[in-house]
């Protein structure tokens, strides 16, 4: 199946975006950049804000429900001055006066993303305009972390941003993946009708230290389940491929979307792609040799294939990704043993 065309980068805003608060600009404004970073106390949003706050300019807001997402993932950061904790949940209006808005907000596991369908769907709808209303309001740049599942059961390998999905809309995973299509056209829409800055990054499978032990994923299920000694849990029919990007490059990724000139849709991941029983083997191979694979059942629409085709990324962001699986999955493993209190036998 050919590619659905690539209009989304030449769209020209109506009219030009909001000016920010004359405030912003006052010699008594103390900090040059004030950046509230949605959904920062989970895995990907701790990290991003752990790279925004080592800028001493930046003063950062985390606004989180901590549904997925814990406290414990900023406590470095908690009490600092620059930094602000909010509990709060983005189906309901905010009002902050910020420059820059990193929009990660919801659930991203699929146990928990379906634990709640009708929330997660909120999440992604209200929540996104909300924050849009938000950076309506203030006259903030605004980035939506989008993702992969767009895509749903690509027929198109690898995925280019150009390509229009496959998805079923009324799945089990709809509430994830069509939310997350309803929030990228909500931010066109709020770009091309009221001028607002506008950045979406396409996330693929990302991994690393802080994922929740629990959390139902891929790769942390492994590892936690290689140091419990417990049998590696590979879903059916095993060949279905991800590609697994580490935190640092993510992050790194979108904080170059956000600071450069392109709205996007644009893919962050890495290319490097591998099925679920490679993954298994990998994670056996470094961490417990003598941990047993098990073949079990999957769950509905799980998607057979995916890989981002990262193009875009290379040529407008000058990104890539540095760390390889086999690079990353010690580290993360490292990570996975201080909190399970399994240290590695000599
Ligand atoms: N990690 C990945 O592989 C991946 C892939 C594609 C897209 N994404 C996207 O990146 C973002 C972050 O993912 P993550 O892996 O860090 O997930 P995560 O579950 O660790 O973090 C999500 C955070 O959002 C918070 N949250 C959820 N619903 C909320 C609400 N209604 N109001 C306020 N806060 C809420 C959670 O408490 C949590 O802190 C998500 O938007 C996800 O869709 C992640
Ligand atoms: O224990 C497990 C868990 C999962 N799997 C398989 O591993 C693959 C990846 O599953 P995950 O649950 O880690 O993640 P998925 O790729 O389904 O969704 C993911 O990708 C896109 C993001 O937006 C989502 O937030 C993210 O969770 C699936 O094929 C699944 O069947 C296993 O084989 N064993």
């Amino acid at each position: 199946m050919a590619s659905n065309g690539d209009h989304q980068t030449t769209v020209k805003p109506v009219k030009p975006p909001p000016s920010p608060s004359p405030l912003r600009n006052s010699k008594f404004s103390k900090s040059n950049m004030r950046i509230l970073v949605t959904g920062g106390a989970g895995f990907i949003g701790s990290h991003l804000v752990d790279k925004l706050m080592e800028n001493e300019k930046n003063e950062v807001i985390v606004a989180d429900n901590y549904f997925t997402g814990s406290k414990d993932n900023l406590r470095k950061w908690i009490g600092q001055p620059r930094f602000e904790l909010i509990r709060h949940d983005v189906t309901e209006p905010l009002l902050v006066e910020v420059d820059q808005i990193y929009h990660l907000a919801c659930p991203a596991s699929p146990i928990f993303y379906k634990y709640n369908p009708v929330k997660t769907i909120k999440t992604n709808v209200i929540g996104t305009l909300n924050m849009l209303g938000l950076a309506k309001r203030v006259g903030a740049r605004i980035l939506l972390t989008s993702t992969s599942e767009v895509y749903g059961d690509p027929l198109v390998h690898p995925q280019p941003e150009s390509y229009w999905g496959n998805v079923n809309p009324i799945g089990v995973r709809s509430c994830y993946d069509e939310g997350k299509r309803v929030a990228e056209t909500l931010m066109f829409d709020y770009h091309r009708q009221h001028g607002i800055e506008i950045r979406i990054a396409r996330i693929f499978n990302t991994y690393g230290p802080r994922m929740n032990i629990d959390d139902g994923r891929v790769v942390s299920n492994f590892i936690a389940q290689a140091l419990r000694g417990e049998p590696l849990t590979v879903q059916k029919p095993g060949t279905q491929t991800r590609s697994f990007c580490y935190v640092s490059d993510m992050v790194d990724g979108l904080i170059r979307l956000m600071e450069g000139e392109n709205t996007g849709p644009i893919n962050i991941g890495n290319p490097g792609e591998f099925t679920m029983t490679e993954l298994a083997e990998t994670v056996k191979e470094l961490i417990n040799p003598g941990v047993e694979i098990n073949m079990v059942e999957n769950t509905p629409d799980d998607p057979r294939q995916r890989k981002p085709d990262i193009t875009k990324a290379k040529a407008l962001l000058g990104w890539e990704p540095k760390v390889k699986l086999r690079d990353g999955l010690p580290l993360m493993e490292e990570d996975f043993r201080l909190r399970l209190g399994v240290s590695k036998k000599k």
